[in-house]
């Protein structure tokens, strides 16, 4: 639960910084959502941890993405090397940067990759489950176990990424199902497929709907049925999070996909969430509008590996940082009309 006395406790004090009244906007709204959450008064989101999940998905095998299955693989080995966008956007925000295989296709042999394969990706839901329950079961627990042993290492703010070519298409049939909206108004070009692509693409998600006719509010039915091992691990970890306090910062489309799953499997993780960015993918908004977010940034990115969550980040400091300024009584600074004490 969240700590309310202390977040009124911070907006009172808000109000005593050298500033006119509200005028810090959103941060200020920040700053007290993240007292809320750790139950500081003057709360820390540094060091950030970004913990990377890369699975394959069967679903890759009816053309939904415009890559190749392997990318996943060759991605996964370019995060370890330093390679990505996320290597970059995380060192500049001084992160704590890991790489979890949890259902890659193919075995890596790169011992900076930590091994939690649960399977060699998913089946192709189209024309059976995408995984067993207990398949589901373990690729939720490798990701609250991962981000325990990431917040052990002392992170005090979580960005869960993903990898996995065709997720966005595993991602638009978990948001269909637990919207009940129309498939078309939320599949986008993913990595940048074409129109007729994406016709397709839609009429995939449909059939698999009609398939499994999954329960939309039960996160291991959606998993087992139209699931992916990443998106099952990234609400492992955000479970996680929000048992130790820590704040979550949401990344783009996938991963909030994965924070609706999150939802299910605890609802209260929810108070725990800040969404970093808007991504193009359409349905990012409608998944953001069901979990009431309001995104920070809105930069017409559509990458994912949490590098949304990272550009982000920065904002997130900002806030915390803002309850160091002086107060009107400590600088000998007036105070307005609309001051109260
Ligand atoms: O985060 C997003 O909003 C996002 C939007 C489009 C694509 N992606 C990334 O692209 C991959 C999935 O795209 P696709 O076309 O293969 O389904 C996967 O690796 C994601 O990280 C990510
Ligand atoms: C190159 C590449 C990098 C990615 N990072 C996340 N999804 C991705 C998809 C592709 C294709």
């Amino acid at each position: 639960m969240l700590y309310e006395q202390i977040g009124e406790e911070v907006r009172n004090y808000i109000d005593q910084l050298t500033k006119p009244r509200g005028s810090l906007g959103r941060l200020e709204e920040l700053a007290i959502e993240i007292a809320k959450m750790t139950g500081e008064r003057f709360p820390s989101v540094t060091p950030p941890g970004v913990l990377v999940f890369a699975a394959d998905h069967g679903i890759a095998k009816e053309g939904v993405s415009a890559y190749p299955q392997e990318v996943t693989a060759q991605m996964v080995l370019n995060f370890v090397r330093g390679g990505a966008a996320i290597n970059v956007f995380s060192k500049q925000i001084g992160a704590i940067f890991s790489v979890v295989d949890v259902g890659v296709a193919i075995d890596i042999h790169e011992e900076r990759v930590i091994a939690e394969k649960v399977a060699y990706g998913t089946n192709n839901f189209v024309d059976e489950q995408a995984m067993t329950k207990e398949e589901a079961e373990r690729a939720v627990q490798v990701g609250h176990r991962q981000a325990n042993e990431m917040i052990d290492q002392g992170i005090r703010c979580l960005i869960v990424g993903e990898m996995g070519i065709g997720n966005t298409t595993t991602a638009s049939a978990l948001l269909a199902a637990i919207s009940g909206r129309n498939v078309a108004e939320l599949v986008g070009k993913g990595t940048g497929i074409h129109d007729e692509a994406v016709h397709h693409k839609r009429s995939v998600i449909e059939r698999a709907l009609l398939l499994h006719k999954p329960n939309p509010s039960d996160p291991l039915d959606l998993l087992t049925k139209i699931g992916g091992f990443e998106i099952a691990a990234m609400a492992g970890a955000m479970v996680a999070a929000a048992e130790r306090r820590i704040p979550i910062l949401l990344d783009g489309f996938i991963c909030t996909v994965a924070a609706l799953i999150a939802q299910r499997l605890n609802e209260q993780v929810v108070h725990y969430m800040i969404a970093g960015h808007e991504s193009v993918e359409p349905g990012h908004r409608i998944a953001l509008q069901l979990l009431n977010k309001e995104p920070l940034v809105r930069l017409h990115m559509r990458l994912g590996e949490g590098s949304g969550a990272a550009v982000a980040f920065p904002i997130v400091h900002m806030a915390t940082a803002m309850l160091h300024m002086a107060t009107f009584a400590s600088a000998n600074v007036s105070t307005g009309s609309d001051h109260h004490e």
